[in-house]
C-alpha cells in the first residue's frame, strides 16, 4: 500500500470524528512521525510503499483516534506559544485561550515598571506551560509553580528540563495549604468547571483529560478564585499583578471577588468574544 492509498483509508476511517481537512492534517502529522517525511516530501513521495510495520502502526493510531483520544496524547506532545511541550494523561492539553492569557500577562508585566527579579507564582501548573513561557520571557525572574498532582509535576519538570529553564515546582494542595512567601505576579488557570456544567463538556475531554484539572472539587466553581483573592491580600506585593483564566459564564462574579482587594481589576474577552480573563493590579 502506498502513502497516498493509505491516506484515503485513514481519512475515511475518521470521517465521523474529523472533517476531511482535519484528518488529512492528522495523517500528515503521523506520517511525518512514522517515516520522517515533511509535508513537502510526503507530496513528492505519495507513490512510495509503506512497510507492514508502518501500516500496523498507522492502523493502531486510527484505532486510538476512533476512541476520541486527543491526538496530542497519542503524539505525546503539543505546540504552545510556538514551543513544544510533552503531554500525557496526567495533564490538561494546553488550550489556545491560555496563550492569550500569557500574551496579556507578558505585555502588562513589561509595562508595569516592576523590577526585573520578579517573583512569579503559577497556581495549578499542569504541564508547566505558563511558568516555562514566563521564565523564557523574564529570565531573571524567580518562577514558582504549584500543583496538587505529583504526576502532572513530573511532566512539568520534564518540560522545564527540555526547555532548560529553572522553575521552583511545589507539590501542594493550594486550597488547603498556606503560601510561604509573597509574589510580584500571581497567574492561574485553575479548575473552574462547576459540577452542574459537567454535561456540557465533551465526552472525549472527560474521558481522557484529568478530572482534577477540569472540575472544581465542590459545588462552588469559584473556590480557587476565592482563595486567590484572599492570597492577593496577603501574598501579593503592592503594585503586584494578577492574571486569571476564568469560566466564561462567571466573569462578573469572578471580577467582583477582586474588587476592594486590587486597586484596578478588569474583565477581558478572548478572541472568540467570551469573557475569559480577569487581570488586575494591587
Ligand atoms: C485547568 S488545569 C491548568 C493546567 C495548566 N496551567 C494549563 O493552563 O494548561 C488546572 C491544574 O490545577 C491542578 N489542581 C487541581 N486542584 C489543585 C489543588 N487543590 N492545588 C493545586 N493544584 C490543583 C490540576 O492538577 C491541574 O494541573
Amino acid at each position: 500500500m502506498t502513502i497516498l492509498e493509505f491516506k484515503k483509508i485513514f481519512t475515511e476511517n475518521l470521517s465521523s470524528l474529523y472533517t476531511h481537512p482535519e484528518s488529512a492534517e492528522l495523517y500528515s502529522i503521523f506520517i511525518e512521525r512514522e517515516i520522517g517525511y515533511s509535508k513537502f516530501e510526503q507530496r513528492q513521495s505519495g507513490n512510495e510503499r509503506l512497510s507492514e510495520i508502518q501500516i500496523e502502526n498507522l492502523n493502531n493510531i486510527i484505532s486510538q483516534l476512533k476512541t476520541g483520544k486527543p491526538f496530542q496524547q497519542i503524539l505525546g506532545e503539543t505546540a504552545f506559544y510556538g514551543l513544544k511541550f510533552f503531554v500525557d494523561e496526567n495533564v490538561l492539553i494546553a488550550r489556545p485561550e491560555t496563550e492569550e492569557l500569557l500574551e496579556l500577562a507578558i505585555d502588562k508585566i513589561k509595562k508595569s515598571g516592576l523590577k526585573n527579579e520578579l517573583k512569579i507564582l503559577d497556581i495549578g501548573t499542569g504541564s508547566g506551560i505558563i511558568p516555562i513561557v514566563l521564565k523564557k520571557h523574564f529570565p531573571a525572574a524567580k518562577v514558582s509553580a504549584i500543583d496538587f498532582s505529583e504526576d502532572a509535576l513530573k511532566t512539568a519538570k520534564r518540560n522545564a528540563d527540555f526547555h532548560e529553564v529553572e522553575i521552583n515546582f511545589i507539590h501542594q494542595d493550594y486550597l488547603n495549604e498556606e503560601l510561604k512567601e509573597s509574589f510580584d505576579v500571581i497567574i492561574s488557570n485553575p479548575p473552574y468547571i462547576g459540577i452542574e456544567e459537567e454535561d456540557e463538556i465533551a465526552d472525549s475531554v472527560k474521558e481522557f483529560e484529568p478530572k482534577m484539572a477540569l472540575f472544581s472539587p465542590n459545588s462552588n466553581a469559584l473556590v480557587f478564585y476565592e482563595k486567590i483573592a484572599q492570597d492577593c491580600e496577603k501574598y501579593l506585593v503592592e503594585n503586584g499583578l494578577v492574571f486569571l483564566e476564568i469560566n466564561q459564564k462567571l466573569g462578573i462574579e469572578t471580577r467582583k471577588l477582586f474588587v476592594g482587594v486590587l486597586s484596578e481589576v478588569e474583565l477581558m474577552k478572548d478572541l472568540s468574544g467570551n469573557e475569559r480573563f480577569v487581570w488586575g493590579r494591587k
